[in-house]
């Protein structure tokens, strides 16, 4: 089977200097890639460059089998992405945003529905993104990932800012969506969800791959999750 997504020796520079250095992963369709690390390791780095928001500096990226790391534009149009939630326009309502990101509005809700509902989206569409909490604007960033269909869609640290019962719910969704073809690619900071939702992924340190994690290594995780939680740590050190 095709990969959705393969990277191969990537790497990417923010202000001349090298950040994200020669990362190897790929994320099959219908899987959940959890990318976790400390604080500064690169996982928004790396994810704004897959998303086509930074340029490669070097490496492989291609996305079901066609080559785009030198192709930015082409990596943004087919890969879904939700934005910073500090970027947002102050002045705009959540409705258009939603509306310059991607289909008209109705389009979206009828494609997006079992997600606006555990987002609560409907009835934040109205309000400017300068009145709202940053819960509220993360659950809009979600929203902003799928504005368009895309069949890779990566979110960095999706969860930050929601409550638990939003948390819960969103996952839920997510995981559904996983089911049914989509590869989703996560900068997280929980281990719960790593091992309880994740299918595959890497842990990043100083830029680098530290560790590749594989599904038996998740599931192993989700039996004992106290060594997984202590062997990850290590990793993350
Ligand atoms: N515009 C920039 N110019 C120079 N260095 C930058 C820039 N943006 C980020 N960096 C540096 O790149 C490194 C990686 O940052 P990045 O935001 O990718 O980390 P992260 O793993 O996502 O961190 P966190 O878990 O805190 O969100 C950090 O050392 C950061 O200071």
């Amino acid at each position: 089977m095709t990969a959705a997504l393969t990277i191969t020796d990537l790497s990417v520079n923010r202000s001349g200097q090298a950040i994200v250095q020669d990362v190897r992963a790929s994320v099959p369709p219908a899987s959940w890639f959890g990318v976790i690390g400390a604080n500064g390791s690169g996982k928004t780095t790396l994810l704004r460059a897959i998303a086509g928001r930074l340029p490669i500096v070097r490496g492989s990226c291609a996305v079901f089998g066609e080559e785009v790391a030198q192709d930015r534009g082409a990596r943004a149009q087919v890969i879904g992405f939700a934005p910073p939630i500090e970027h947002f326009p102050a002045s705009l309502r959540l409705r258009q945003l939603l509306e310059l990101a991607g289909d008209p509005i109705d389009a979206q809700h009828d494609r997006n529905g079992d997600l606006w509902d555990a987002l609560g989206l409907t009835e934040l569409l109205d309000i400017p993104a300068g009145e709202c909490s940053s819960g509220m604007r993360q659950r809009a960033a979600i929203a902003l990932a799928f504005a368009k269909p895309c069949r890779i869609v990566i979110l960095d640290e999706p969860f930050n800012w929601l409550d638990p019962v939003a948390a819960f719910d969103i996952r839920a969704v997510l995981s559904r969506l996983v089911a049914d073809g989509l590869a989703l690619i996560t900068a997280l900071h929980d281990l719960t969800t790593l091992c309880g939702f994740c299918d595959s992924g890497i842990v990043m340190a100083k830029g680098r791959v530290s560790l590749t994690l594989d599904t038996d290594m998740l599931r192993a995780g989700r039996n004992d999750s106290a060594r997984f939680e202590s062997d990850l740590v290590r990793a993350l050190r």
